[in-house]
């Protein structure tokens, strides 16, 4: 290894604090730039927010939680005369695992800027539990290990419960994510050389990887493997020997429908087999759970770390919560819990202030017997484990301080920020990371809000910004920015040696294959025998064979100006749900095109006509404002999926429709041009792929864009838009 190549770990490790507290500045100022510009009831329209609640009750929840019921204000539903009066919350964006302020509910017209920073103060924070109609529960923070509230919960939980207050609940950044990468970049930071074991070497170039033979299957050590499922292909074989065989670091390349996931579980099984501990991580709850989930029938011993409220029911049994309650080593937790119920439900029977005062401080003191008793009982459960699984900041919890593993494993790892990596990271030796560096990164605000700023000063800069596009940047500190992810970043390091690239595709016909694969994937992308040729005609239920259900790839040409984008300066939308916000609270300026919503509209008919199910088709588009032009297509064919490209990633349907919106006479297209948002794009499809897009605007972009419309101007199934008929349609 090149001392040229050798990353300074500390110079490394405070550069990403710096970048870090830019990014959490950046997510709380949009947070609290929404809390202060709108009301409450814009808010809650917005889907961020519940206005007019009362606290209904209150109650111990999983892990001990004090849990929060709120429901509507009788106040305000009687004299508004709303429907079913007091029972029902009103349509609102919340969702169970979402993060929470509760507070009491401001003044009318928005909260000012002061305030709004204030509030935190006097509220208290708290995951939503449970979503009902008439009710939401959130957990909330009681000042445990990462209670943001340390030392003013109660009094915080005290002040809402008392005199029946309107409160409301407001979505916040997720700080706790922050804290566990802070704390664990500086523990970077003031490691000394000498301490670095030869893995932390390898990751930051001080040391090359320990070679690994160039014939794995004639391995003693893992050329006989007894493989739990015979039927992996041969990449797959290959990237789980190599896994097994890499000392440090072994990097499976997953492009989409490859089966990664499938991998991982084999990897995770031979692993135990050979008797080693093993953590498994991912950026989100749901990456996690779908591995636990597939884990579960090979009767696998795992614990799951996690807030109960944000993990799948199916997943729920091996959790760490509930196995600290129904395991035997739960018992002694569960007397505790008892009587802080008991207490918890006589603070609602009194109406005296010294006497509420006094059962707080008991809960106090209960609460801190239950989290001791609580410790030691997850110690044993965790100790004891072969298997454990949380998100990787979830891997900065108390519950593994100073467990060691001899393999981390990490899913999506070209999903996460670095430092969110590195926090499973320092507990092993060795690390598997499986990922696609080739679809879309995490999204970072704090370098969207830049390119945003650079966008508005030059009118030119959008497709010629960076390597990245709208989403990427000029580094920021020595060469490190946040969204090079440690996938990156390693592959730059060591080169290809150090990854196996998964090739043959489960998802994808032939056609809707071809271009990523050989335009990303250096051609070597193979489509599964089951899935090559399979047709919308082909669907296991009554399918006409029509133009539309015959064709794997469309593409719908609009080149000729009679579909001008329109740029949403004025208004944009929250989360796609298609409620209107001014621009100033929300994602910068979209872009939408009302004549290429209803090329959308009339596709999806033709598919619906023939007898494809709505659930069976997607339409994504990259832009917020398309989408709210799109949404009443979900009450014309109910089931219909719509999304933006970046929250389809990991998805998959029978029949996409992509919707690319741009279309002027400069040839700008803004965050079009970034491959790896194109990539997602295209390779949704299972059986069907429809481009609507001008090919003359798009073509302008990037040499990339113009190799997909000289592409699918060959390859595809072309037409030109009817416009007599789309009239009709619009
Ligand atoms: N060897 C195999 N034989 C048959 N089917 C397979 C094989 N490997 C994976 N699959 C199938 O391919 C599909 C995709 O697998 P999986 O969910 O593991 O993919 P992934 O690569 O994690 O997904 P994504 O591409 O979205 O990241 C699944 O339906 C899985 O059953």
């Amino acid at each position: 290894m090149t001392g040229a190549d050798a990353v300074d770990v500390p110079a490394f490790a405070r550069a990403q604090l710096s970048l870090l507290a830019a990014e959490l500045a950046a997510e709380i100022a949009e947070s609290s730039a929404l809390v202060a510009l709108h009301s409450p009831a814009a808010l809650q329209r917005a889907g961020v927010a519940i206005a007019n609640l009362t606290v209904a009750s209150q109650r111990t929840g999983l892990g001990g939680k004090t849990v929060l019921e709120l429901g509507p204000d009788p106040a305000t539903t009687s004299s508004t005369g709303a429907g079913t009066a007091g029972t029902e919350l009103p349509e609102h964006g919340i969702r169970v695992g979402d993060i929470v302020l509760v507070a009491e509910q401001p003044s009318a017209a928005g909260v000012k800027k002061k305030e709004a920073r204030a509030m935190e103060g006097r509220g208290v924070k708290g995951v939503v539990t449970r979503v009902g109609r008439g009710v939401v529960g959130v957990a909330v923070d009681d000042g445990g290990e990462d209670g943001g509230n340390s030392g003013k919960e109660d009094y915080g939980v005290e002040g809402l419960v008392a005199g029946d207050k309107r409160v409301w609940i407001v979505k916040v950044a997720d700080d706790v994510t922050f804290r566990r990468m802070n704390a664990t970049m500086e523990r970077l930071a003031k490691m000394e050389e000498r301490e670095y074991s030869s893995f932390v070497r390898v990751l930051f170039g001080l040391s090359s990887p320990s070679p690994v033979p160039a014939d794995l299957t004639k391995d003693e050590e893992v050329g006989e493997i007894e493989w739990v499922d015979p039927t992996l292909n041969d990449s797959q074989k290959d990237a789980i020997r190599f896994a097994l065989a890499s000392r440090e670091i072994g990097l499976i390349h997953g492009p989409p429908g490859t089966g990664k996931t499938h991998t991982l579980i084999e990897l995770i099984l031979q692993l135990i087999k050979r008797n080693l501990r093993i953590l498994v991580c991912g950026p989100s709850n749901i990456s996690v759970d779908n591995i636990v989930e597939r884990l579960v029938p090979h009767k696998v011993p795992l614990v799951r770390l996690g807030h109960p409220a944000r993990l799948l029911p199916s997943v729920l049994n091996h959790s760490l919560d509930v196995l600290t309650r129904t395991s035997e080593a739960g018992v002694i937790v569960k007397d505790v819990r008892a009587e802080m119920d008991a207490k918890q439900a006589s603070i609602r029977k009194t109406r005296n202030g010294r006497e509420r005062r006094a059962i707080y401080a008991d809960l106090k003191e209960l609460r801190k017997e239950y989290r001791e008793r609580e410790r030691r009982c997850i110690s044993d459960l965790v100790g004891g484990s072969k298997v454990v699984l949380a998100t990787l900041h979830g891997a900065g919890g108390f519950q593994l301080r100073g467990e060691r593993f001899d393999v981390v494993i990490i899913d999506e790892a070209s999903q996460a920020l670095e430092a969110q990596c590195w926090v499973p990271l320092l507990a092993a030796n060795k690390a598997i990371c499986a990922g696609d560096h080739l679809q879309l990164p995490p999204t970072i605000k704090s370098l969207n809000s830049k390119s945003k700023a650079a966008a508005s000063s030059s009118s030119s800069s959008s497709s010629k910004k960076g390597k990245h596009g709208d989403t990427g940047g000029e580094d920021v500190l020595k060469g490190t920015t946040l969204e090079t992810t440690l996938f990156d970043r390693l592959l730059k390091l060591h080169g290809p040696s150090i990854k196996r690239m998964l090739t043959t595709q489960y998802r994808m016909h032939e056609a809707i294959m071809r271009f990523p694969s050989d335009e990303l994937y250096e051609g070597k992308l193979i489509a599964a025998e089951g899935v090559k040729a399979r047709l919308l005609k082909d669907l296991p239920y009554e399918v006409e064979d029509t133009d539309d259900t015959r064709a794997p790839l469309i593409f719908i040409d609009t080149q000729g100006g009679d579909f001008p984008e329109k740029n949403e300066d004025e208004q944009d939308t929250a989360g796609g749900g298609g409620k209107k916000l001014t621009k100033s609270s929300l994602y910068g300026d979209s872009k939408s095109n009302e004549m290429e919503a209803a090329l959308v509209r009339q596709h999806v008919r033709g598919l619906v006509d023939a007898g494809v199910k709505p659930e069976d088709i997607a339409v994504v588009t990259p832009y917020n404002a398309q989408l709210a032009i799109l949404a009443p297509l979900k009450d014309i064919f109910p089931g219909i999926e719509l999304g933006s490209v970046d929250g389809f990633q990991g998805r998959e349907k029978e029949a996409v429709i992509v919707s690319l919106v741009r279309s002027n006479p400069d040839g700008e297209v803004g965050f079009l041009g970034e491959k790896r948002r194109l990539n997602v794009a295209m390779t949704r499809p299972k059986r069907s792929l429809t481009v609507i897009g001008d090919s003359e605007t798009v073509k302008k972009g990037s040499k990339f864009l113009k190799d997909w419309m000289e592409f699918l101007e060959e390859n595809a199934d072309l037409r030109y838009p009817d416009l007599a008929s789309l009239n009709q349609e619009a």
